[in-house]
C-alpha cells in the first residue's frame, strides 16, 4: 500500500501581475524526508516555501499537508528565514522562548530547553543580551535555535546559513542534520550552496529558471556522515551545478 505523502504540491501555479513564477509545479514529500530545493535566482524557491507555510496563496493548484489544503499558517509548519527577524526588545533567551509559545511545558522547563538549545548553537554566554549586541551570524544562530526548538512537524529553512562564515555554517549544517535524523522532522531547505544540498539532502530538487518547474530530482543515497572530498560527493555536486547553470 502506498503511503500518503505528508506534503503535496499539485499543479501549483503562481503569478504576480503578468509574471508567471511557478508553472504546474508537482512535488510529493514523504514524512521524515529532508528535501533541498536549488535553482537559479528568481526561479521561485522562496515562493514555494512561503506558500507551504501559508503566507502566500497559490494562483492555482493545490498544496496539501496530510491530505488537507493549506489555508494559512499553522503551528505544525515552521520557517527559518535568511535574516534573523528577532524582537529587538527581547533578550536572546526570550527570543528563543518564543519558539515554545505553544508548548505545554512549564516556564522553568522551557527555560532549560532554551538554554540547552543556546548551548548547541554556542551562544550560552549571550543568553541575557539584546539582539543589538550580537553580530549578524550570532543573531542568525538565535533565529535557528528559535525555529528548531519549536519542533514543528514540517521545518522549512530559506537560505538559513547564507550569511554565516564557513565554519559556523558547517557546524550548523551538522546540527541541523543531527536534529533532523534524531527527531524525524520533515525538512525543506532552500539553498544556493550545492555542497550543503548534497551534504544534507535525501533528495535535491533542481528547479529550472522562471517559470520554475522541476528540472531533475537527484536522490542522494550516500550514507551519513558524508565526506565532501569523496569522488561520489564531488560528482553529485558537479551534476547539480551543471543542471542549475546549463540553460535549456
Ligand atoms: N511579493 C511579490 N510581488 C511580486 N513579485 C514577487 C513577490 N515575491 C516574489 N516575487 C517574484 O517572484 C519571483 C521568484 O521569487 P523567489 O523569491 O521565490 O525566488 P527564489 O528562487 O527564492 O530567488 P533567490 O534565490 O534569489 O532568493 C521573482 O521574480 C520575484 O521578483
Amino acid at each position: 500500500m502506498k503511503t500518503l505523502p505528508l506534503i503535496s504540491f499539485r499543479n501549483v501555479c503562481k503569478s504576480w501581475n503578468q509574471v508567471t513564477v511557478l508553472e504546474n509545479f508537482n512535488l510529493d514529500v514523504t514524512s521524515g524526508e529532508l528535501v533541498v530545493l536549488v535553482g537559479s535566482s528568481g526561479c521561485g524557491k522562496s515562493t514555494l516555501l512561503r506558500m507551504l507555510v501559508g503566507l502566500e496563496p497559490a494562483s492555482s493548484g493545490d498544496i496539501l499537508v496530510s491530505g488537507n489544503p493549506v489555508s494559512g499558517v499553522g503551528k505544525e509548519r515552521g520557517i527559518i528565514f535568511q535574516e534573523p527577524r528577532l524582537f529587538p526588545w527581547l533578550t536572546v533567551t526570550e527570543n528563543v522562548l518564543l519558539g515554545l509559545a505553544n508548548s505545554p511545558l512549564n516556564s522553568s522547563e522551557k527555560k532549560q530547553l532554551a538554554l540547552n538549545m543556546l548551548e548547541r548553537v554556542q551562544l550560552a554566554d549571550f543568553a541575557n543580551v539584546l539582539p543589538s549586541q550580537l553580530s549578524g551570524g550570532m543573531a542568525q544562530r538565535v533565529a535557528i535555535a528559535r525555529g528548531i526548538i519549536a519542533h514543528p512537524q514540517i521545518l522549512m529553512l530559506d537560505e538559513p546559513f547564507g550569511a554565516l562564515d564557513a565554519l559556523t555554517r558547517h557546524t550548523l549544517q551538522q546540527q541541523l542534520l543531527e536534529l533532523h535524523l534524531s527527531t524525524g522532522s520533515t525538512t525543506l531547505l532552500v539553498t544556493h550552496d550545492v555542497e550543503e544540498a548534497v551534504a544534507l539532502a535525501d533528495r535535491v530538487i533542481v528547479l529550472s529558471p522562471r517559470p520554475g518547474r522541476i528540472r531533475e530530482e537527484v536522490k542522494i543515497t550516500l550514507p551519513h556522515t558524508r565526506h565532501r572530498d569523496d569522488i561520489a560527493f564531488i560528482d553529485l555536486c558537479r551534476h547539480i551545478r551543471h543542471l542549475i547553470t546549463d540553460v535549456l
